[in-house]
């Protein structure tokens, strides 16, 4: 089933036939699904159907009984924001993460009105979040493949009749000019030359200085022109800073984004009574185990130990309450326990990305002296 719909940018409050649903499963599993009532969706947990989601509002839970147990399994029916989009799309490429893309927009002043280059494609992952904050986006990619898929997602996620062009090139080759006979989603019936006027450029490729000196040409005359190349080896950025100064750009920076991500928790408050409580439980279970090994070399056994064998039954006592861990588990927050609150890092953390070079150029500065 293939539907144009507008979802990355309106806001619906019931979920409908056709809609293309995010469904929450956990937070490393979010799953992009068509509705389509005939059809379920399947977990390991058990079956979804979609007719269960039609109707319902977004953000719902919906819950199913579990295979074969008397229990519940759920999921969450959310609408797309290109954030939720970045954390399930299908990847076709490496992607670029929310935590550099949002940090990438601001330092270049992306806004309703900017207008961006972006090259390659690559998985459109920041294509849709260009594509919600600013006024037009030329994005250019040069994988025969990959552009279809992409042009094909951004038509089914009504990007191609809101503000976003993708055009199939190699711009290290030959530039940014779109021109007719290009193959491109922009309607070239009645133009020659696209004026592209990009006040924001967004080189995420493997030779990035390779593109630079075709920016003149398409950059915006007059205002300050912010470039950003994503570059994961210190070589690559190396020719970079090389081509942007050779090419007139400047205040070039470059900076990496280490994202974490931090979790409110509650942690059992622990008393010195607490320790001292375990060592003895500790001593006390070694002294235990120590006598019963004694009796069983001696071929001795206690009236207990003879049933706890026969039962198949441990001999040691289980600890009841251990504020260390073992023992007994407590549900954290249990309010018959004392907690504080604290803060845990995620125990997986994806460090280095990419490194981002930041430059800026006025290619024309008459404008902005007679403002001044
Ligand atoms: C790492 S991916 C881009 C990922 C994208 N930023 C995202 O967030 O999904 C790089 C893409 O650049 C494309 N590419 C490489 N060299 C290119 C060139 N000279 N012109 C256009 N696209 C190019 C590749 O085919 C690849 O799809």
């Amino acid at each position: 089933m293939s539907l144009t719909t507008s979802c990355f940018s309106e806001y619906k409050d019931i979920v409908q036939e056709g809609d293309l649903v995010l469904i929450w499963i956990s937070r490393d599993q979010i799953k992009p699904v068509k509705m389509d009532s005939e059809a379920s969706f399947n977990t390991r947990y058990g079956t979804f159907p979609h007719k269960d989601m039609i109707g319902k509002k977004y953000g719902s839970q919906i819950a199913i009984r579990t295979k074969g147990t008397n229990r519940f399994a759920f999921v969450h029916v959310l609408q797309p924001t290109p954030e939720l989009w970045t954390l399930s799309l299908p990847h076709r490429t490496q992607i670029v993460y929310t935590p550099d893309s949002s940090y990438i927009m601001q330092r270049l002043n992306c806004g309703p009105n900017s207008r961006v280059i972006e090259a390659g494609t690559g998985s459109g992952s920041f294509s849709h979040a260009f594509a919600r904050s600013v006024k037009k986006l030329f994005t250019f990619e040069f994988h025969q493949v990959r552009f279809e898929q992409a042009m094909q997602e951004f038509k089914e996620h009504g990007l191609l009749d809101e503000n976003v062009t993708i055009t199939h090139r190699d711009v290290c080759a030959d530039g940014f000019t779109i021109k007719s006979g290009d193959t491109t989603s922009f309607d070239l019936t009645n133009v020659q030359n696209v004026d592209l006027n990009a006040n924001a450029v967004f080189l995420d490729l493997p030779a990035p200085w390779e593109a630079i000196h075709h920016l003149d040409s398409v950059i915006a005359k007059g205002e300050k022109v912010g470039v950003c190349c994503f570059s994961p080896c210190i070589e690559q950025v190396d020719k970079t800073l090389e081509s942007l100064e050779k090419n007139g750009w400047t205040n070039i920076e470059m900076v990496e984004i280490q994202g974490r991500r931090y979790e409110s928790r509650r942690q059992m408050v622990r008393t010195l009574d607490d320790a001292l409580e375990r060592l003895k439980d500790i001593k006390r279970r070694k002294l235990a185990g120590m006598e019963r090994r004694k009796r069983q070399l001696e071929g001795l056994k206690t009236e207990e130990e003879k049933q706890d064998q026969n039962n198949g039954q441990p001999v040691t006592e289980k600890t009841q309450f251990n504020p260390f861990g073992k023992g007994e588990r407590v549900k954290e927050g249990d309010p018959n326990y004392q907690w504080k609150e604290v803060t845990k890092i995620e125990s997986e953390i994806k460090s280095h990305t990419s490194y981002l070079t930041f430059a800026f150029k006025i290619t024309d500065k008459t404008r902005v002296e007679e403002s001044k």
